[in-house]
């Protein structure tokens, strides 16, 4: 409902619209959040545009939406699953909440190889922006917290949503109860953690999005050693390990001692192109324990449980196949022209001049407009080349004067926007 601006009529057509108010108060939590949620509001520019250029041939790469079709061995062991439930013998019901033992164990050997994680300390999930907020329940909405800046706007959100981030500074666009750690060029996207005050929680995302940042092992190193001065807990996200190039860590839990101060989150979403399909998976070291010895694996199996029935069977038998060696191999495949279409995306943007970071260990690539808000940076590309890309603001107030594009779009859209920014920017 949205309040007139009509002053002339006697009662506004918002008095006159209501016909009935609840007794329930609005969380002062969900008041708290600024704006919309960040992709949403990117999908809603892309509609208005196209509801005002209905023969523009918008190219989309802002959201991190992956494009290519799924191997068939991994398409086909979920066709499989599906057609044996309407059989008799092949029908199963509900599976176990924390995920089919078979796929745990696969994920434990396949990505953790060498790690000693072990199948039961895997929760395989809906994906890692359900994981997040699960393990946001996990956590006392008192517990303080701390993110990179910038980052994925997950956490900083549903922290809010949790009551954990304290009202928003109009001015700064920080939440009061949040530790912002700047990660820019200057600082190699990685925390000055000798600056950084303690915090109970420490998310990191690593490749970071939207930066492209992989942390090195030695910076990884100095993280878990600055949680577990602290007492405090590193909420790992590992969603685009896969795409990691270089020699960079691809799990916290290569680090010696992670275990016992890490959780980490990740996802099928960007190396299997499950975004739509649905699939995570979070581990919680049985070694990880709160300030009174209970370990946090049985509160964790306790939410998932009680909050959620598990992941579709289907999709599981999907996630499985994909650990296969075809399977596999036909995903490292698609990651290799997505990274294909991160090194046209870099060069293109380079060739302007322009400061391009990322796009070697992740599938975004972050460029740097100084003196330019990134709203406006984005509203002029879409204007003028009716491309959608990502504010970088909208990871948080470090992504000022940035843009985010996505390099999992098809390769002719790549080379169509490379031509275009060429010919606009
Ligand atoms: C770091 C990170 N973690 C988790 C997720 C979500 O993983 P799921 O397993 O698919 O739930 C994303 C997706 N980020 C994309 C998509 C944005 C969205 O959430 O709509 C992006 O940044 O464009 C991500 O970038």
């Amino acid at each position: 409902v949205q309040p007139s601006t009509n002053h002339s009529s006697s009662k506004s057509d918002r008095e006159q619209r209501i016909e009935y108010l609840t007794k329930i108060p609005r969380s002062v939590n969900l008041e708290s959040l600024q704006n919309g949620y960040l992709f949403p509001e990117i999908s809603t520019r892309e509609s208005e545009y196209s509801r005002r250029n209905p023969h523009a041939r918008l190219i989309k790469l802002g959201i991190g939406d992956t494009t290519q079709p799924i191997p068939d061995i991994i398409t086909s062991a979920m066709a499989e699953q599906a057609l044996a439930l309407s059989t008799a013998q092949g029908y199963k019901g509900y599976g176990p909440e924390q995920g089919n033992r078979e796929l745990r164990r696969a994920i434990a050997e396949t990505l953790y190889q060498g790690m000693e994680v072990k199948e039961n300390e895997i929760f395989v999930s809906d994906g890692a922006q359900c994981d997040i907020s699960r393990v946001q329940m996990l956590l006392d909405s008192s517990l303080s917290i701390a993110l990179q800046d910038p980052t994925f706007p997950g956490y900083a959100d549903s922290s809010v949503i949790v009551g954990r981030a304290g009202r928003l500074n109009a001015g700064s666009r920080k939440y009061k109860k949040i530790v912002y750690m700047k990660c820019e060029p200057e600082n190699n996207f990685f925390p000055n953690l000798s600056k950084t005050p303690r915090t109970d929680l420490i998310f990191f995302c690593s490749p970071n999005n939207p930066t492209g940042s992989a942390a090195s092992r030695q910076q990884l190193e100095q993280l878990v050693e600055f949680a577990k001065a602290n007492g405090s807990i590193i909420i790992y996200d590992s969603a685009y390990a896969a795409y990691i190039s270089d020699e960079s860590p691809r799990s916290i839990f290569e680090i010696p001692g992670a275990k016992e101060v890490a959780i980490e989150i990740s996802s099928f979403s960007k190396f299997a192109g499950f975004t739509g399909v649905r699939l995570g998976w979070t581990v919680v070291p049985e070694e990880l324990l709160y300030a009174n010895g209970y370990p946090m694996i049985r509160d964790y199996d306790r939410i998932v449980c009680t909050c959620f029935n598990g992941a579709s069977n289907i999709v599981q038998a999907g996630g499985l196949a994909c650990f296969s060696a075809e399977g596999f191999g036909a995903l490292k495949r698609t990651m290799g022209y997505y990274m294909e279409n991160a090194k046209i995306l870099v060069e293109t943007f380079e060739s302007m001049g322009k400061k391009v970071y990322g796009g070697k260990n992740g599938p975004y690539v972050w460029v740097h407009f100084p003196g330019l808000s990134s709203w406006q940076v984005f509203n002029q590309i879409l204007e003028r080349a009716a491309i959608v890309t990502v504010p970088g603001i909208g990871f948080g107030p470090g992504g000022e004067g940035y843009i985010r594009v996505s390099a999992f779009g098809h390769r002719e859209c790549i080379l169509e926007a490379s031509r275009r920014l060429t010919k606009v920017l």
